[in-house]
């Protein structure tokens, strides 16, 4: 096997982003246009609350099942869904019945975190905006907070053999991802894998099929993985940001130039797409034992009717790309 040569994810300072320093700006337009994938430092979401969240993930994840239940049942302004409430065992987990949880902490650390996210990812697209010399809202106007979701995803030692999350791309505009220390998330860069390591404090930022379908392809989607190869629970929380309804999905006419190119592009998504349909691979994840890879989704409450909207279109035969 050749060896991959070496490879350096885009280290984005956010503060110096939003300030439009230019070799920050270069680095970014790279990350867009060639990796599709960024480390964002100094983002500005205060670590008080990402402390907050981390806590309530794995209590969640470390008590029982009988526990998590009663927070989908618990009347917020989140609701919660996914795999972590089905009664799959969860191996890595101590199910330990003494950890109580707080539903309304858990219920107002995701409201906050997932409001806290939506701006970082506004501010994100501005700054897409800016580098590319699109007007002011070609992007901004194409996103939706109704279509952002917040999920804390929780891998067991991925099996021999398995991924705990299959090689996909996002359906998404913007993934804006916390990772805890444990690692296993993998990119494609040319072909080849490379590990997205941790980094304290830091965001792991990656394109999804949408914004590439707007940019026609200039903004890349790029196809990562998650092994978690440690006898420890890996808990990883992305943000996903979802598109704006009212727009009609429709591609921006100021990348009509790649169109030749996008058509490709297309032909390999809609190849991956049949593949995934099998494998339920999208973000509805319901049988996902054998991979040891369980979600727990959170949207909220208010937008619940637009989200289901949203996902019946990026699930329908009718993708957005079929015009
Ligand atoms: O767990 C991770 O680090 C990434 C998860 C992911 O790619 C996804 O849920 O789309
Ligand atoms: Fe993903």
């Amino acid at each position: 096997m050749s060896k991959a040569p070496p490879f350096e994810l885009p280290l984005i300072d956010t503060e110096l982003l939003r300030n439009r320093d230019k070799p920050t700006e270069d680095l970014f337009y790279k990350a867009l246009t060639d990796i599709g994938f960024l480390v964002l430092k100094n983002h500005g979401v205060p670590k008080e609350l990402t402390d907050r969240m981390e806590k309530v993930s794995e209590d969640f994840y470390k008590t029982t099942h009988e526990e998590r239940m009663k927070v989908q049942a618990y009347e917020g302004k989140m609701i919660s869904e996914g795999s972590a409430f089905t009664d799959t065992p969860f191996v890595n987990s101590p199910n330990d019945a003494s950890i109580k949880l707080d539903f309304e902490e858990i219920d107002n650390v995701f409201y906050d975190y997932l409001e806290e996210l939506c701006v970082l990812g506004q501010d994100l697209l501005e700054c897409c905006e800016n580098v590319l010399g699109l007007r002011e809202g070609r992007l901004l106007d194409n996103y939706e907070a109704a279509g952002s979701i917040v999920d804390a995803l929780f891998y067991d030692k991925t099996p021999p053999g398995k991924w705990g999350t299959n090689a996909h791309y996002d359906n998404c505009m913007m993934t804006i991802l916390r990772q805890d220390m444990v690692g296993g998330l993998e990119l494609q860069h040319k072909g080849l894998w490379y590990p997205v390591k941790p980094m304290e404090d830091c965001f792991v930022v990656n394109f999804g099929k949408m914004m590439e379908h707007f940019t026609y392809g200039v903004i890349k989607a790029t196809y990562h993985r998650v092994k978690n190869n440690k006898d420890q629970m890996r808990v990883s929380w992305p943000m996903f940001l979802g598109p704006n309804l009212n727009r009609d999905l429709t591609q921006l006419i100021e990348f009509k130039w790649n169109e030749k190119h996008y058509i490709d592009i297309e032909r390999e998504r809609i190849a991956e797409e049949n593949k995934e349909i099998e494998e339920n691979a999208a973000h509805v994840h319901l049988n996902v034992s054998e991979k040891g890879h369980h979600v727990w989704e959170m949207i909220e409450r208010r937008h619940i009717d637009r989200y289901r909207d949203l996902m019946l279109v990026q699930n329908s035969k009718k993708r957005f790309w079929i015009k």
